[in-house]
């Protein structure tokens, strides 16, 4: 069974070994656990649903607290803590697209607001209901979980949108196919909330993001349905599939999502490289996207996570070798581990990987096989499950990902890292920090930062802590020439700090729109745009002269 207030199955745990657990102690100090909540205990003192009752919604209040929060970190303190301030007033359970039409209309006639709700691994805080007059209906996609068709020729597959990652994988590899999209939220994210967060998968150098993959589909809406059909390329006006893309659930509820898919590679494999220092591993991507050697992935670890990946493993003796192999070669302090995925025909694997050694040695790296590759594949999905083994073990652990061009990518990761590192001095606390980059393009590439901290004596204090370390990066990132988000969304969290990203007219027209599809606000209202943003364009008209300066004034200034 899912775990209700952490990642994972109940059952499967990862532990650390224990000079991991020491290694930690030396950098950021012993932690301590904090006591959990039961959700017995929780769903207690959940306050009556204002809603009627439905044949599809569920007013359990378990169901309800189940449903009530995501897995951002703040996410995670209010279910361990039980200070989860709101829980939706039902949660939907619809099976056919009938079923979300009939809970749209009666959403108007309840006046509620609706949540679509895939696997809840939102980490800006996407689904977690708002305070309001309203009732909130939390609608779970997961009973449309179904291929409904396959085209082998096209090679176009159409799914329920609540298809979550193994569901989607194991339908199409049972004819031969895949999808090829990895996040590592995989095991519970769906097809409908990859496309509504524009999502990345591991393998996206190869595959494409979902923007790519995402070929058309049906989007309900309180102004009717919509098909979006499947075209291979088209020169018809602007398309709305590219509006639905990164709508975080504003514009309509995704029933059916139809994808292009590839044939199953018949060669698959990843190799680790090691670079003598992180300009050039930076230097070799950049090369190697520049040059469009098709590999399927390209992950640089810079060198805090590459000593970090090694202090942790528990293979100590085969680091060992490695280590003595790397130093011989060149690869002392400050190296850095790149990961390499090929797939597809093998001779074209063979010629891609061939190439990617030849960019490599020019750059001093260091050849170390299979054996580093293989085992990232083997727990290409563990990352979450051991959020949960730190926590109990005391410590906190968050990322952060952005993404800009190759020109700014040193100086935005020395940013990003600086900022954590010095959040918590005030409270005399240390913070382990360490990048990677995990998505490249020939334009630039996202880095993704993890960062530890030690839990506080308290909830309170640890909120305080992650709110400190979370705005301070996310000012860095803004300041520094990076996108509020390369793959996580915007959502609630990172909606102050969009006016950085998006100007004035780029978020009235995004604005306009969700009107459009929703004009009483009922669906995500609180997602995307800054706080405030709708409020005014509903009471004055969404006009071109609106003066919406003062509004923009006040997210800047969170962001300056
Ligand atoms: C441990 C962990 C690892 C992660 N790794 C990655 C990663 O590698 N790559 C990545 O891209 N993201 C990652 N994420 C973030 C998250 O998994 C993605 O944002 C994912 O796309 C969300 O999918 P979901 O089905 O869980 O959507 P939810 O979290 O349920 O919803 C997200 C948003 O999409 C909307 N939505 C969901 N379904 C529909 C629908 N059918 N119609 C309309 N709107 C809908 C919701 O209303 C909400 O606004 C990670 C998250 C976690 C917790």
């Amino acid at each position: 069974m899912q775990r209700w207030n952490s990642w994972g199955e109940a059952g499967h745990d990862y532990p650390l070994p224990e000079h991991a657990l020491h290694y930690l102690a030396d950098l950021i100090g012993p932690g301590y656990p904090l006591e959990e909540v039961l959700l017995e205990t929780v769903s207690t003192k959940v306050a009556e649903s204002r809603l009627a009752n439905h044949s599809l919604v569920n007013k359990d209040p378990e169901v309800r607290v189940c449903y009530a929060r995501g897995h951002s970190f703040a996410d995670w303190l209010a279910k361990k803590s039980g200070q989860i301030e709101m829980v939706p007033d039902g949660v939907a359970f619809p099976e056919s697209r009938d079923d979300i039409l009939q809970l749209l209309e009666w959403a108007e006639q309840m006046d509620c607001n609706l949540i679509p709700y895939g696997g809840g691994t939102s980490v800006v805080g996407h689904i977690n209901p708002q305070a309001g007059a309203r009732p909130t209906l939390t609608v779970s996609m997961s009973r449309l979980s179904q291929l409904l068709a396959l085209d082998k020729e096209s090679l176009l597959a159409t799914f329920g949108a609540g298809t979550t990652g193994p569901q989607v994988e194991a339908q199409l590899q049972a004819h031969g196919f895949t999808l090829g999209h990895f996040p590592q939220s995989f095991e519970y994210s769906t097809l409908g909330g990859w496309v509504a967060t524009r999502s990345s998968g591991q393998q996206s150098l190869g595959y494409g993001r979902i923007e790519t993959l995402f070929a058309g589909g049906r989007l309900e809406t309180f102004q009717g349905s919509y098909y979006l059909r499947p075209f291979p390329a088209e020169s018809a006006g602007p398309d709305l599939k590219e509006c639905v893309l990164g709508s975080e659930g504003r514009l309509g509820i995704l029933s059916e999502v139809i994808v292009n898919i590839s044939r199953l590679p018949r060669f698959e494999a990843f190799y680790g490289l090691f670079f003598p220092d992180w300009q050039a591993g930076i230097a070799a991507c950049q090369q190697a996207l520049q040059q469009r050697i098709p590999l399927s992935m390209l992950r640089l670890s810079a060198p805090e996570e590459t000593e970090t990946f090694l202090r942790l493993s528990d293979k100590q003796n085969a680091i060992r070798w490695l280590e003595k192999l790397l130093v011989m070669r060149g690869a002392k302090a400050g190296r850095c581990q790149l990961l390499v995925g090929v797939s597809g025909e093998k001779a074209q694997c063979h010629h891609a990987w061939k190439q990617l050694r030849r960019i490599s040695r020019f750059y001093g790296g260091v050849n170390t096989g299979q054996l580093i590759g293989q085992q990232w594949q083997r727990h290409r999905y563990r990352n979450p499950y051991l959020r949960e083994t730190l926590w109990q073990a005391g410590y906190g652990v968050d990322t952060v990902e952005t993404a800009t061009q190759w020109l700014h990518i040193d100086s935005l990761r020395q940013a990003m890292e600086q900022a954590l590192r010095s959040a918590l001095h005030d409270d005399a606390e240390q913070v382990h920090v360490f990048t990677h980059i995990s998505h490249c393009y020939a334009q630039g590439a996202s880095l993704y930062t993890t960062f530890v901290f030690r839990l506080g004596e308290t909830y309170d204090i640890t909120l305080a802590r992650w709110q400190k370390l979370k705005a301070a990066v996310m000012q860095a990132i803004v300041t520094h020439g990076g996108t509020v988000s390369h793959h996580h969304g915007v959502g609630v969290d990172h909606r102050t700090f969009l006016p950085s990203t998006k100007d004035e007219q780029q978020l009235k027209a995004i604005s306009a729109l969700c009107q459009h599809f929703d004009p009483n606000a009922r669906l995500c209202a609180h997602n995307l745009l800054p706080p405030n943003f709708d409020i005014l364009l509903t009471t004055t008209g969404p006009t071109a002269s609106d003066d919406l300066s003062h509004v923009l004034k006040d997210t800047t200034d969170v962001v300056a």
